[in-house]
């Protein structure tokens, strides 16, 4: 990625406890225009709440959040964010699902509607608009999810572990989706994961989280080419790549 990207997101020097155990422990990061970052780290380090930090949906004890250079430390409504277990309203049809923020921002039910129904065709759900949940596959459901989140139409993305729920099979198939539809998505996308492999199939930068509590370890820049196939995880690349981090975690 070039040095004239703008910068989107940075955190500065964030420490956050709970009931006095330090979960964030000085943690800085940045995230560029149209940039992939993934913040890869063990289960509990902290890795969500450095998400919900910079939602603005909890407050760093120390360190602030800026976007686009504003601080925005404590503000929530600026990012679009899939959490951990973001469900979809099992009442609701598909449609209804994916077009609720633009509901909550106000717009009509029929207006919000006619606004989501050319991304279907991107999501790869077209046909199954008007379907509830439950006639969904698992993995249709996370497009839909993640089709919710981009309609908070904000620029900048937080997903959590979007695939954290999927079998490896549907899973790996989620990854090529997501690789072949950023190119049509203008968004920075910051990204948590536990695994490696995905972390370097899809980013431009790794940030390698610790234990609880929560330090950035070392930041890796993945420069594979791209766009980027399933045939990359075989290659000594890859490979090399993959062995730097597992001797880092
Ligand atoms: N509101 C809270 N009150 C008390 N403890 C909390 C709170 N939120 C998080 N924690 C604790 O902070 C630590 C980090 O949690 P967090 O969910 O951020 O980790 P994580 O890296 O996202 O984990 P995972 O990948 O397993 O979801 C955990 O030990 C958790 O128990």
């Amino acid at each position: 990625m070039s040095s004239y990207q703008k910068n989107k997101l940075r955190i500065n020097n964030i420490y956050k406890s709970f009931d006095d155990i330090l979960v964030i422990d000085n943690v800085s990061l940045e995230l560029k225009e149209k940039e992939f970052v993934s913040l890869l780290g063990p289960s509990g380090s902290g890795k969500s709440t450095i998400f919900n930090i910079i939602a603005g949906l909890i407050s760093p004890d120390e360190g602030k959040v800026f976007i686009e250079g504003k601080d925005f430390t404590g503000k929530t409504g600026r990012v679009s964010y899939m959490y951990q277990k973001d469900l979809l309203l099992p009442w609701k049809k598909i449609i209804d699902n994916v077009s609720l923020p633009l509901v909550v921002k106000g717009m009509g039910k029929k207006k919000a509607r006619e606004n989501v129904q050319g991304y279907f065709n991107i999501f790869g759900l077209e046909g199954f608009e008007y379907k509830y949940p439950f006639q969904l596959s698992g993995g249709m459901r996370q497009r839909a999810a993640l089709m919710r989140t981009y309609m908070f139409s904000e620029d900048i993305i937080l997903l959590d572990e979007p695939f954290g729920g999927l079998d490896a099979i549907t899973r790996r198939k989620m990854q090529d989706w997501l690789l072949e539809v950023l190119h049509s998505l203008e968004a920075s996308i910051l990204f948590i994961t536990h695994d490696i492999d995905e972390a370097l199939l899809l980013s431009d930068r790794i940030y390698i989280l610790s234990d609880r509590p929560a330090k950035v370890k070392a930041q890796i820049k993945v420069d594979l080419p791209k766009p980027r196939g399933n045939e990359i995880i075989t290659t000594s690349k890859f490979n090399q790549l993959k062995k730097n981090i597992m001797n880092m975690l």
